[in-house]
């Protein structure tokens, strides 16, 4: 049945769901690298596909922006729709000068100034980290890929623009935070609360200490080598969750 956020009808959506924030990249997505890709939702215009890739059934969907938006798909993905693996596709500002634009970085842990965890976590600390499996495998098809990528930590912010930014980023940078972001911490938080898996992938958009960044444009459609990645990994886990008959 569907939901008040997403219209899909039962088994519109694959076990594996790749989620950009922007419901407009999704569809590039799915336009771009999926086959017979069919629209299942567009409530709120936050645009989801299913369609296949190297064989495999594989679903797209825009998560929106901060962990509030992502919350709600992706619990309603999980929860409803039988989601089993949710890996994010996104965007994010590098924090360091040498993590140069449209590099990927494999996010296998985030901090973040949200208390979404807490709630979930009896007001203590959470720690909010990818499945591995997910994130030994990206790191290894990426080198089968002969594709550079970094693995590290991340920031997720609830505010874009934040007040004491230089502060923040000194810190970030001393604790070994590679870039800033939106919604990894919450991903991986609704992961665990429901029983699924997640990864989160990130091209960097901008890079916060040389003020240099991509346009809105680049950043919907330069991210081919995370999306190629992403979708590698992605029907790996389709042919493990549900191997064929
Ligand atoms: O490009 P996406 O995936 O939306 O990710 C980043 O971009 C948005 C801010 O511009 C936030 O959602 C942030 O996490
Ligand atoms: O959240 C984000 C995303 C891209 N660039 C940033 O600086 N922050």
């Amino acid at each position: 049945m569907s939901t008040i956020h997403i219209s899909a009808a039962p088994g519109d959506f694959a076990d594996v769901v790749l989620m950009p924030g922007d419901p407009l990249r999704a569809r590039y997505i799915a336009e771009r690298f999926l086959e017979q890709p069919r629209e299942v939702t567009a409530v709120r215009n936050m645009l989801g596909f299913t369609g296949q890739y190297q064989g495999q059934r594989i679903s797209v969907m825009g998560h929106g922006m901060g962990i509030p938006s992502l919350s709600i798909y992706a619990t309603e993905l999980i929860r409803n729709y039988g989601a089993r693996v949710l890996i994010r596709v996104g965007s994010c500002g590098a924090l360091r000068p040498e993590v140069d634009l449209k590099e990927v970085i494999v996010a296998f842990a985030a901090g973040t100034d949200s208390r979404v965890n807490r709630h979930r976590f009896l007001e203590h600390d959470f720690p909010a980290v990818a499945d591995f499996n997910l994130a030994r495998r990206a790191v290894e098809i990426a080198e089968r890929r002969g594709q550079p990528v970094r693995a590290g930590s991340v920031f997720s912010a609830d505010l874009f623009y934040m007040p004491e930014v230089a502060r923040l980023h000194e810190t970030l940078v001393r604790m070994g935070m590679l870039a800033i972001e939106m919604e990894v911490a919450g991903l991986y938080g609704v992961a665990a609360e429901q029983g699924a898996r997640a990864l989160a992938l990130l091209s960097v958009a901008d890079n916060l200490p040389k003020g240099t960044g991509l346009s809105s444009a680049e950043r919907e459609t330069s991210f081919n080598a995370m999306i190629g990645l992403a979708l590698e990994l992605a029907a790996e886990e389709a042919a493990a969750v549900a191997p064929a008959p």
